[in-house]
């Protein structure tokens, strides 16, 4: 795998500028994003995911530019976003599995057949028909992660998988994602979930705070978030 490169990366809206002047060669199968509310997180998995072109710089995806080629990063990088409501846009669960597949060419026929062998592999073979709006916010976060496995990209990008979930089902999900040999970037606020990541990327306000090792970034990111808890209420607006 040629892996994820950012160079110079940056990005404004609104005449604000949210990421700047990042250079980082991701190479590794599971890296966390840390960062406070606002720091710039969520945007930079839309530019490596290819939703948003950057505003400055480049992002290549083992090879591809994922804004301009979007069948080339279809195959390579699948996104769960934070928010469930945000990704699901079918009526009933086969309909939002087969959905991605559609997109990467297959038949509706082979990929409705795909989709129930998963659920069934999944011992959930009774939820091809059920409605989506009957499942609970855990079981739909379930449902969008198997919409990106389904689709088998190389990367998977993560925005806060745990938000929402009980304690089984942050061990049920933190299991699942551990097994999985694919790469896996993900976002957190929390420290003790990026604890077991390969590389740790710190950002600060939009650029680039600290990158390395989690037993030499949490430490300081942990540090760093106690001193700001005791200083006065943050309410100022990024940018
Ligand atoms: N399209 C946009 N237009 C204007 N401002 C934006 C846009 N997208 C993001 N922002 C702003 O950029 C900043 C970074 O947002 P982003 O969602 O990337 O942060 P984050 O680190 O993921 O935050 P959180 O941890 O709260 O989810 C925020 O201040 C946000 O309001």
């Amino acid at each position: 795998m040629a892996g994820i490169t950012l160079r110079d990366l940056g990005y404004a809206a609104a005449g604000k500028v949210i990421l700047a002047g990042l250079n980082l060669q991701l190479d590794q199968r599971r890296i966390a994003i840390i960062g406070r509310n606002g720091s710039g997180k969520t945007t930079l998995l839309r530019l490596i995911a290819g939703l948003v072109a950057p505003s400055h710089g480049a992002v290549t995806v083992e090879g591809i530019d994922p804004y301009r080629d979007r069948k080339g990063a279809l195959q390579r990088i699948g996104i769960l976003f934070q928010n469930p409501e945000h990704q699901i846009l079918f009526p009933t669960v086969e309909e939002e599995l087969a959905f991605g597949l559609r997109q990467q060419g297959m038949t509706q026929k082979d990929a409705l057949r795909r989709t129930r062998d998963a659920l069934a592999a999944e011992g959930r073979a009774h939820w091809a028909q059920a409605s989506v709006s009957t499942l609970s916010g855990g079981q739909k976060q379930w449902l969008c992660l198997q919409a990106v496995l389904l689709m088998a990209p190389e990367t998977i990008l993560l925005d806060e998988p745990f938000s929402g979930l009980d304690l089984p089902a942050i061990a049920r999900v933190t299991r699942r994602l551990e097994a999985l040999p694919q790469r896996l970037i993900t976002i957190s606020h929390d420290p003790a979930s990026a604890a077991k990541a390969e590389r740790v990327i710190w950002l600060e306000a939009g650029r680039l705070h600290a990158d390395g090792p989690a037993d030499q970034v949490l430490p300081q990111f942990t540090a760093e978030m106690a001193r700001i808890g005791e200083a006065d209420a943050d309410a100022d607006l990024a940018g």
